[in-house]
């Protein structure tokens, strides 16, 4: 995250400085103008009150200025800083295996959608608030009271110890008091907010599943739910900043009346403190703990977006990179064979899910060399998705070893080796090609268009009123079931990963499409490896090799018309769709 924000560091600081002497100019303003208040009430003479009228008017325009300064390059810099950020937490979330790759067993995934939407609008504009909320008006109010401080010291040390006293209450005490008392409230605030997203999220994009099953009434009641919770929990919040507003205006005015009873004593009469002086110092220390008021509002704020901003940090550093990392060298990686793509390499490799009574996988060995295109089939629960969870990192192995490219498989698909495609990967609101893009910002038309085609999108874009230019709603809608995994294909492709893994990637397929896709997919010339589950055999002639799993094992591997030619598993499956279709 601080990558986003390190490139604007100077905006931030030109705005740090000018909101301190923003402040400062503030604190001149009005000692100036008690100054000349009360001198002017002892009529002396015009000429003696002109540089504090000077002064007067020098600082209220500076003050403007400096003000106007701050906001500009405070502003400008938390935009910029936000803008970078949201793109990189959107391409963290592309490439994010549990929104882009394979996720066997997934997990539910409900809110999955709203929790992106949280990460991206949310959680990325903690961030604006961290800087503009909390680290500018720190700076300031650091500057000011240590200033305020200073020069009253230096007129009355006794004034000077009572504003330090006050700067200390309500620049340190009032904050801290704030933070922790707010931090249950902001927690519930966060809670709820997220709930609200994915809520909104099911009544929006479930619409239509909510009518068919009549359950709509009961969907909208628990978004209704959650946003009362939600309104409680920022009322309780609002609450909370008012009580911390007030606690600060308390101590602003006591530090302020007890200034004026020290400067008004003998002892301060004694030091050339007269009632000129008492108000100079009175309105100083009044303007200098105005300066630490926002502490109040910044600790508590601080509190609410430091999850967030926790939450983005860990995202960014978690994800593998957007981009397929760059082909190996010649002669780098021993692995990577000359057609592109990665080794693909099991040894020993048993599975058993927490619970299962059986291996999903059962020691299973196997090597696929890199650029091979290769078919996973069997009949359902075989260990077909498992196997490729554990090659995406998606699942660990029990015992054995996985090797993708010569390295060892990881939870980030090896860095980004492995890619697949989410059942429930994120269509995002904007156009068809932003969304293809996603995978490969830099990709031209005709890279677009040539994946398109294997995934059989292009006729689909081809329809389109706009073409690549189309919009698509949040999470698709406008697309039907088909068009859309045809779109989340088509992106998949455009990655190129040196590994793609495919789960039924034409599921949602009439089956002459979807048969037409698989062999697309099987026979395309180039690219990288590709292990790919179908239920569908009519396609795999085109496959350089089956793999034909059952109860966790492999039993049966080979070209298809070979394995045809055999009696087998491979062959009672097909005798089997035979029959079906
Ligand atoms: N998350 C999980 N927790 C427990 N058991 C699981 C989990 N995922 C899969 N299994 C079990 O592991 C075995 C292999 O499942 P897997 O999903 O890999 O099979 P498959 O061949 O892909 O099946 P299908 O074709 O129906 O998708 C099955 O017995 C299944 O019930």
């Amino acid at each position: 995250m601080r990558g986003a924000v390190r490139p604007h560091a100077a905006r931030l600081v030109v705005a740090a400085v000018a909101a301190a002497a923003a402040e400062l100019c503030g604190l001149g303003l009005v000692a100036a103008a008690a100054w000349l208040i009360a001198r002017a009430s002892q009529r002396p003479e015009l000429a003696a009150l002109s540089v504090a009228v000077v002064a007067v008017r020098g600082f209220a325009l500076a003050k403007g200025a400096l003000r106007y300064a701050e906001r500009l390059a405070g502003h400008d810099a938390a935009l910029r800083a936000l803008a970078e950020l949201r793109g990189r937490v959107f391409d963290a979330l592309a490439a994010s295996p549990r929104h882009s790759s394979t996720a066997p067993g997934a997990d539910g995934g409900r809110g999955r959608d709203g929790e992106a939407l949280t990460r991206l609008v949310s959680d990325v504009d903690a961030v604006q608030d961290l800087l503009l909320r909390c680290a500018l008006p720190a700076v300031a109010a650091a500057v000011c009271g240590a200033a305020g401080a200073v020069v009253c010291w230096a007129v009355l040390p006794v004034a000077g110890a009572v504003l330090a006293g006050g700067l200390v209450v309500a620049g340190v005490v009032v904050p801290v008091a704030a933070a922790v008392l707010g931090g249950r409230a902001s927690r519930r605030a966060v809670s709820a907010r997220d709930a609200l997203a994915v809520r909104a999220l099911d009544v929006l994009e479930g619409a239509r599943d909510l009518a068919m099953f009549g359950a709509a009434g009961r969907f909208a009641g628990a978004a209704r739910e959650a946003a009362a919770r939600l309104e409680r929990a920022e009322r309780a919040a609002a609450r909370l900043g008012a009580a911390v507003a007030a606690a600060g205006y308390a101590v602003q005015g006591v530090t302020a009346a007890l200034v004026v009873w020290a400067a008004t004593r003998p002892a301060a009469a004694a030091r050339g403190v007269d009632e000129v002086g008492a108000a100079v110092l009175a309105l100083t220390a009044l303007v200098a703990v105005e300066a630490v008021l926002p502490l109040g509002e910044a600790a508590r704020r601080l509190r609410e977006v430091r999850p967030a901003a926790r939450r983005t940090g860990a995202l960014l550093r978690t994800s593998p990179p957007a981009t397929p990392p760059p082909p190996a060298p010649a002669g780098g990686d021993a692995e990577d064979g000359p057609v592109g793509g990665a080794a693909v390499e099991l040894r020993g490799v048993t599975l058993t899910y927490p619970g299962g009574t059986a291996p999903a996988l059962d020691g299973v060995d196997l090597r696929v060399e890199p650029g091979r295109r290769v078919a996973v089939v069997g009949a359902s629960g075989a260990g077909k998705s498992t196997l490729l969870a554990v090659l995406s990192g998606e699942a660990a192995a029990s015992s054995g070893t996985v090797r993708v490219g010569g390295r060892p498989a990881s939870p980030g698909g090896a860095g980004g080796t492995v890619r697949g495609l989410a059942q429930d990967a994120h269509v995002f609101a904007a156009t068809v090609g932003a969304n293809l893009r996603l995978a490969r910002p830099d990709a031209g038309d005709a890279e677009l268009r040539e994946a398109a085609e294997r995934a059989g999108l292009w006729p689909v874009v081809r329809d389109l009123p706009e073409g690549w230019d189309t919009p698509v709603g949040a999470g698709g809608r406008g697309l039907s079931g088909g068009q859309r995994q045809r779109l989340l294909l088509a992106r998949a492709l455009l990655a190129a990963p040196p590994v793609l893994v495919l789960d039924e990637p034409a599921e949602a397929l009439d089956p002459v499409m979807a048969d037409r896709v698989v062999a697309d997919l099987l026979a395309a010339p180039g690219g990288g490896t590709v292990l790919l589950v179908t239920h569908r055999l009519a396609a795999l002639e085109a496959a350089d090799e089956v793999l034909v799993m059952d109860r966790g094992r492999i039993v049966q591997r080979g070209r298809h018309a070979a394995l045809l030619a055999a009696p087998g598993a491979y062959r009672d499956l097909w005798d089997a769709e035979l029959l079906t279709t």
